[in-house]
């Protein structure tokens, strides 16, 4: 039996036949603690849901092993099923039934009562009670999400799986989402999430960056930043699409993309002149308003300079 709680080794996936072939994951390893609250950040398509499919046992992986809770995912399929907890990216609620029997139905699925868990659920459940006789269809974005979160806790799973929970969801409802997770990790619940938002990135202790299937990185977020090669500059000018054009063009940048209202920038070589010839390059272009100036990465700047980066 493996000691993490969730552990993945070598594992590929491939979808489609030798004509069109798609690599949804291709040799993923890595290892989730007991406890521990792990972020998979990746764009639409970096291969999230796929990797949860095969862990929470819904798909096959063509190469390599995985664990979930000690459990081999082919060989202990039916022990994982019963202790995990499952939250899909679109929402697994049945629209026709309403809150409480949504509940009452995951609760009977899995061999349990609804009172018989209710403390792990109190504080989430206790927020949408009022509409207990409303269908599921009929809910918000954001109450959905509280209920299928309730309904993939009823069963007292030692890991949850998340998959893109707050994706369509108001900022209140993110942030509240959060604080959610923070007092499930409390109770000692391993907990998987999925999201292509960078802010969330750093909610988690640890997190995965992903992309086209590939892992990019793996640590804690501030560790993630910590290794940013080379100094982050931000700089705006009268037009920015003008002069991201023109930043683009400089010899001695080796990326440049929009970041809010700034551009950000990082030089191939870090030396004190850049900046002065930048600045001097940037006005001979004619920019006005030119605003140059060293600022921290985010984890953002980190992905972004691992996708054009690859080590
Ligand atoms: N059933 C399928 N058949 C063919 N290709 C698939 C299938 N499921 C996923 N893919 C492809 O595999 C890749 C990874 O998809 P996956 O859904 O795992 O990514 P994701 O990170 O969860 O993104 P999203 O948020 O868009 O679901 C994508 O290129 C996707 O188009």
């Amino acid at each position: 039996m493996s000691t993490g709680a969730v552990t993945i080794t070598h594992i590929t996936k491939t979808y489609g036949d030798a004509k069109e072939c798609i690599t949804a994951l291709d040799d993923v390893s890595f290892g989730v603690e007991p406890g521990e609250l792990f972020g998979l950040i990746g764009a639409d398509g970096a291969g999230k849901t796929t990797l949860f499919h095969i862990l929470t046992t819904l798909l096959l992986a063509d190469k390599g092993t995985a664990t979930v809770d000690g459990y081999d995912v082919v060989t202990d399929y039916q022990a994982i099923r019963n202790t995990v907890g499952y939250m899909p990216g679109r929402f697994s609620l049945y629209q026709d039934l309403t809150v409480e029997e949504n509940l009452t139905f995951f609760a009977t699925l899995f061999g349990t009562t609804v009172k018989q868990n209710y403390d792990l659920i109190k504080d989430i459940y206790e927020q949408i009670e009022p509409f207990k006789t409303r269908r599921a269809g009929k809910l918000s974005g954001g109450m959905k999400q509280k209920l299928a979160l309730c309904c993939a806790l009823i069963h007292k799973p030692t890991v949850l799986f998340l998959d893109e929970p707050t994706t369509g969801v108001d900022v209140v409802s993110r942030r509240e989402f959060w604080e959610m997770l923070k007092r499930l990790k409390q109770q000692g619940i391993t907990i998987l999430v999925s999201t292509p938002y960078m802010d969330e990135a750093t909610l988690c202790e640890r997190i995965a960056l992903i992309q086209t299937g590939k892992l990019l990185s793996i640590d804690t977020p501030q560790a993630i930043i910590d290794a940013y090669p080379g100094q982050l500059f931000a700089l705006k000018a009268d037009s920015i699409p003008r002069l991201l054009a023109d930043v683009r063009q400089f010899d001695s940048v080796r990326n440049a993309y929009a970041f809010g209202e700034y551009l950000h920038l990082v030089f191939k070589q870090d030396i004190p002149q850049n900046v002065d010839l930048l600045r001097a390059y940037l006005h001979q272009k004619g920019h006005t308003n030119l605003e140059i100036k060293p600022v921290t990465p985010t984890i953002e700047d980190r992905f972004i300079d691992l996708m054009a980066n690859p080590t």
